[in-house]
């Protein structure tokens, strides 16, 4: 690897790559104060275990359907690759929140490569507290002061990443006319939105952002909406969920773009483009489609040059 000072980080979730590691994934983010907002870190344990135990079996047979591992970890290494020959002043690496590689460990090696600043990417392009604050500060308290540290907090108004969201969804749909275009987000519990987390705020803004960029292009939609994946347990989570939103396109056809991810997961392998097609098919929509995430493309290799800028 270079011997570059400067380090460019990204930063996300993770993902399984066998059963052990699922279960590896949900204790890590069950016991994640960011996730799970309980006060006390011993009553947070004990929601996690009983998550993970009554979850682990039937999440697992959604990444049989999926190769028996989630696409994240694969599409990232691509993504870190291209990154390092086609970046230049930063040595680009990864860190993933809930399974590896974890903080820890990638710091370690930045300080044996010799890095001294570090510009940290999560790839979430809206904020959340669940999301872009919990990397952050895993890589704060792993990081102990020792490199100069700045943080991207959101890209979602970048130009040339909105121009790679629209390039995929109009080269999916050529007569955009009979097509009702859903942005669909991941979830969020009502109750953290509540307590002032921007996400929701954002990926409206995000939402009108594309939105107005596709009618300056004449590119017409029979519709665009945003809703809400993903809902994990009992609480109330933002609305409307992506299957209320299905339940309006009978007899219609439905082009979905996943909005909150850069990187294929099995939330779009799995639950898009497998259980929401389902559902879809039993409502009676006529053409369900699903948009790749911008994933290791050469246009999102320059939004990130365009994102790192200054
Ligand atoms: C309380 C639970 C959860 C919150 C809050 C949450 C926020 C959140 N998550 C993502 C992105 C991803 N989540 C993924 C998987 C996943 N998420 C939850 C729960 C919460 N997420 C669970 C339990 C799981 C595991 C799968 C399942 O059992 O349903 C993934 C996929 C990782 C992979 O395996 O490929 C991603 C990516 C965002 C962006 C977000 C808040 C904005
Ligand atoms: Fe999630
Ligand atoms: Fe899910």
């Amino acid at each position: 690897m270079q011997e570059n000072k400067k380090a460019l980080v990204l930063l996300n979730m993770g993902g399984a790559r066998n059963k052990a590691e699922l279960k590896m994934f949900l204790t890590n983010m069950f016991n994640d104060k960011n996730i799970i907002t309980v006060k006390s870190s011993l009553l947070r344990k004990v929601i996690a275990t009983f998550i993970v135990s009554s979850r682990l079996d039937s999440a697992w047979q959604n990444y049989e359907k999926i190769g028996n591992e989630s696409p994240i970890n694969k599409l990232t290494e691509k993504l870190i690759q291209k990154a390092n020959k086609k970046i230049e002043d930063f040595t680009t690496y990864q860190i993933m929140r809930y399974t590896p590689p974890f903080a820890k460990d990638v710091i370690n090696q930045m300080k044996k490569d010799g890095i001294k600043e570090v510009l940290l990417l999560p790839l979430y392009p809206q904020y959340s507290t669940t999301t872009t604050k919990s990397s952050f500060e895993d890589f704060m308290y792993f990081a102990k002061g020792n490199f100069k540290v700045q943080i991207i907090e959101t890209f979602y108004r970048n130009e040339i990443f909105n121009e790679c969201i629209l390039d995929e969804i109009i080269s999916k749909t050529p007569n955009p006319s009979e097509y009702n275009l859903i942005f669909s987000a991941h979830g969020l519990p009502q109750k953290i939105v509540d307590a002032g987390d921007p996400y929701e705020i954002q990926m409206n803004e995000h939402v009108k952002i594309l939105s107005d960029k596709l009618r300056e292009k004449g590119i017409n939609f029979k519709s665009i909406n945003l809703a809400y994946q993903s809902k994990v347990g009992p609480l109330k989570w933002l609305d409307p969920s992506l299957e209320e939103m299905l339940k309006n396109f009978k007899d219609q056809n439905v082009i979905i773009y996943p909005i909150a991810f850069i990187v294929d997961n099995s939330e779009t392998d799995f639950e898009l483009d497998i259980e929401y097609r389902e559902i879809a098919h039993e409502l009676g929509i006529k053409d369900y489609k699903v948009c790749k995430c911008v994933n290791d493309s050469d246009g999102f290799i320059e939004a990130i040059k365009d994102i790192i800028k200054n």
